[in-house]
């Protein structure tokens, strides 16, 4: 058994916990109807895979796995075409390429994607030239443009989040499963805007080494189904309670409780009070679950949130999501880590490099410096290594596209830059030859380690 109660409190007993960061709708009789209409669709995620998953992430646990875990911050509608899909896919596996082989360590691929569309917001309107409007909440709430209508907060986008990210599931399924991840097909995952790149060469040089144990492999007749397949796994913040309710289940194998929203469910740093409705709803689901943990959290904090999410002390079930910022990370990480091992408590350290390192130009774009993300990794590697824990994973906003979003890198982004192409509708990403930089970087800490 992997949770605490198996009962489900209704919609009603969450919200009167008074969760934060919900959408207001101004007819109640409709959102109902979209909440009543979730419930009769069919499971996007089933409760076996996100068993699996657990079994991995209990591997990360233990010390002999690491987790990738990435995509946008915010993912639209819009996004939801083939292009996009694949081109997130792609990065990803890639970075997973150059995990696994540079540092000989097995990983466990996350998408943030196929549900990753509401998000907390710091304030509830915004204001441009004396206009004032409800803040974008994600494609799952309200829309981007800056008109009255838009930033209306709509019931029916609900129904739009389930029909999007079972589209992107589908595709996600059919790339992983179907060939397209076949490992003889890395040089295919490198677009010619990093091909071209320092980055992508060293990425060609891996794939040559890569292709000549393919070569020996095949010579000795070993040909294993991982070489062509791919396990991926979905995640998302969960937090609309309307969504997420909606698509709780529960498994007619063990009577337990599954979101079926996607494999892996997160709370949200504005959203993880202890008494909290996204902490209590989350407590009864037996899907692995995350919790951002910024710099605020206490170590009892920690213990706390493990006795609640993780009563049982199920290996794999429990994953901490760290994001403190580069520049506290090595003061506040240390004590944490050693109350809650000190403790004996099971748990995936996942480090969030991006939501502590957020800053604005003066030219008034949201970015984030490549070498704070960096050196956030890095603080989270040197922390683990001094306490005696695992560092078992990163989580980054990325894209497979050539954005400018995030300054620094390889090609040494400046503020300047960012007017290019700026396209996300949220937090800054990294582009993708950042993000294969970032790789082989944490590839390189895994080593030294
Ligand atoms: O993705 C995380 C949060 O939603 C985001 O950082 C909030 O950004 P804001 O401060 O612009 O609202
Ligand atoms: C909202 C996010 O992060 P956090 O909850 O850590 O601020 C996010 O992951 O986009
Ligand atoms: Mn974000």
């Amino acid at each position: 058994m992997t949770n605490a109660d198996l009962t489900l409190p209704t919609l009603a007993e969450l919200h009167a916990l008074g969760p934060a960061q919900q959408p207001t709708y101004a007819d109640p009789a409709a959102r109902d109807a979209v909440v009543d209409r979730l419930r009769t669709m069919p499971p996007l995620v089933f409760a076996g895979e996100a068993d699996q998953l657990r079994e991995k992430l209990a591997a990360v646990a233990r010390g002999e796995a690491f987790v990738l875990q990435g995509g946008d911050c915010a993912e639209t509608f819009a996004g939801v075409n083939a292009d996009n899909i694949r081109n997130k896919l792609r990065v990803l596996l890639s970075m997973a390429v150059v995990l696994t082989y540079a540092a000989s360590v097995p990983v466990v691929k996350l998408g943030r994607m196929a549900g990753q569309y509401a998000k907390p917001r710091s304030s509830d309107d915004e204001t441009r030239d004396g206009v004032t409007l409800p803040a974008y909440r994600g494609d799952a709430v309200n829309g981007f443009d800056f008109t009255p209508e838009a930033r209306r907060h709509d019931p029916q986008r609900l129904m739009e989040v389930y029909h999007a990210s079972a589209a992107t599931l589908n595709l996600a399924r059919a790339f992983t499963q179907g060939g397209y991840a076949d490992l003889r097909q890395m040089h295919a995952w490198n677009t010619d805007f990093v091909r071209n790149s320092p980055v992508g060469a060293r990425y060609e040089s891996i794939g040559a080494e890569i292709d000549k144990a393919l070569a020996f492999m095949d010579a000795i007749g070993v040909d294993p189904d991982e070489l062509h397949t791919v396990d991926f796994h979905s995640s998302h913040e969960a937090l609309i309670l309307e969504y997420e309710h909606a698509l709780t289940r529960t498994d007619q194998r063990t009577g337990d409780l599954y979101d079926v929203s996607g494999h892996f469910l997160w709370i949200g740093e504005r959203t993880r009070q202890l008494d909290g409705a996204h902490v209590e709803l989350l407590s009864r689901i037996a899907n692995p679950v995350g919790i951002k943990l910024g710099p605020t959290t206490t170590p009892d904090d920690a213990l706390a949130y493990a006795r609640k999410l993780n009563p049982h002390n199920v290996p794999g079930k429990l994953t901490f999501i760290t994001r403190f910022g580069a520049g506290k990370i090595r003061d506040l990480l240390p004590e944490l880590v050693a109350k809650v091992d000190g403790a004996g408590v099971s748990v995936a350290w996942v480090c969030d490099p991006m939501h502590g390192n957020t800053f604005a130009t003066e030219n008034g774009y949201k970015t984030r410096e490549f070498d704070d993300v960096i050196d956030e990794v890095r603080g989270f590697f040197e922390v683990h290594r001094s306490v005696g824990t695992w560092p078992g994973g990163v989580h980054v906003e990325l894209t497979g596209d050539d954005v400018t979003e995030c300054v620094g890198g390889g090609s040494r982004l400046s503020a300047a830059d960012l007017t290019h192409r700026y396209e996300t509708l949220c937090d800054p990403r990294l582009n993708r030859a950042q993000s294969l930089e970032l790789a082989f970087l944490v590839a390189q800490m895994l080593r030294e380690r």
